[in-house]
């Protein structure tokens, strides 16, 4: 299902799009998951641009849905065990979700209507703030660096916040030719830096143990040093 066509449906129940490539059947309608419009290396933006499938666009797109399951996998990890945490790793898939239509808009293709839509809240990113600094400070101060570690929660939510620091790598160019809202583009540096602490909260709230990072001196440094 193209971009359009899943906006269309969530937006307005049954647009063009959805009757076009839905079905009726006797118990329910339901619409294909496929068009077959994008077997040729092109996609569709939300704003009905055309591009290869390579595009910048759909680059970060990518990795923000990447990023949006591997919090799914972490936040399955904590179920039932950090229930707070879980929560808010939910509403995160949601923000994210609201990233890529972000992304799938570029602004110098879009109408109004297109912004009006996908405009991007700058309560978002103050949000994200206040969940970190409130999960700060039940951390213990960190003396040193961490490795990823501290259970498997933990060490998803740091796999995660390595793949969010790709995705905002992949928004940048986007963000400096201002196609993509400023808000959106500050939502995913101050994400990695909740994943940061989110990881660090789940391995205390777990009782598990974080790695810290010590330097290895090698047998084979000793030996260059008496050569
Ligand atoms: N490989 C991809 N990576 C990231 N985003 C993509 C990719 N392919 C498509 N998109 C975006 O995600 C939306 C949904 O993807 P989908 O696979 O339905 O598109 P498609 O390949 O163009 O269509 P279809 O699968 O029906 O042939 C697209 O409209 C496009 O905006």
């Amino acid at each position: 299902m193209s971009f359009r066509c899943l906006i269309n449906f969530l937006g307005q129940r049954g647009s063009k799009c959805v009757s076009a490539a839905g079905f009726m059947s006797k118990e329910r309608f339901y619409s294909k998951i496929y068009t077959r419009t994008g077997d040729k290396g092109t996609s569709a933006t939300f704003t009905g641009l055309r591009k290869v499938k390579d595009d910048e666009v759909f680059q970060a797109l990518g990795t923000t849905d990447e990023l949006s399951s591997a919090i799914g996998v972490a936040s399955e990890f904590l179920r039932d065990r950090v229930p707070d945490l879980e929560q808010k790793l939910e509403q995160i898939q949601c923000m994210l979700q609201d990233v890529g239509s972000n992304i799938a808009t570029p602004i110098s293709s879009a109408r109004e209507s297109h912004l009006k839509r996908v405009q991007f809240s700058k309560n978002i990113v103050l949000q994200l703030e206040h969940w970190i600094d409130e999960m700060s400070q039940t951390l213990p101060p960190l003396r040193n660096f961490i490795l990823p570690s501290g259970g498997k929660s933990a060490a998803f939510l740091h796999l995660a916040r390595t793949i969010c620091r790709r995705a905002e790598r992949e928004m940048t160019s986007l963000h400096r030719k201002g196609e993509i809202d400023e808000e959106a583009f500050k939502f995913m540096n101050r994400l990695s830096d909740f994943l940061f602490t989110a990881a660090r909260y789940a391995a205390i709230k777990e009782g598990r143990e974080e790695k810290i990072y010590r330097r290895i001196a090698t047998n084979h440094e000793d030996t260059k040093m008496e050569a």
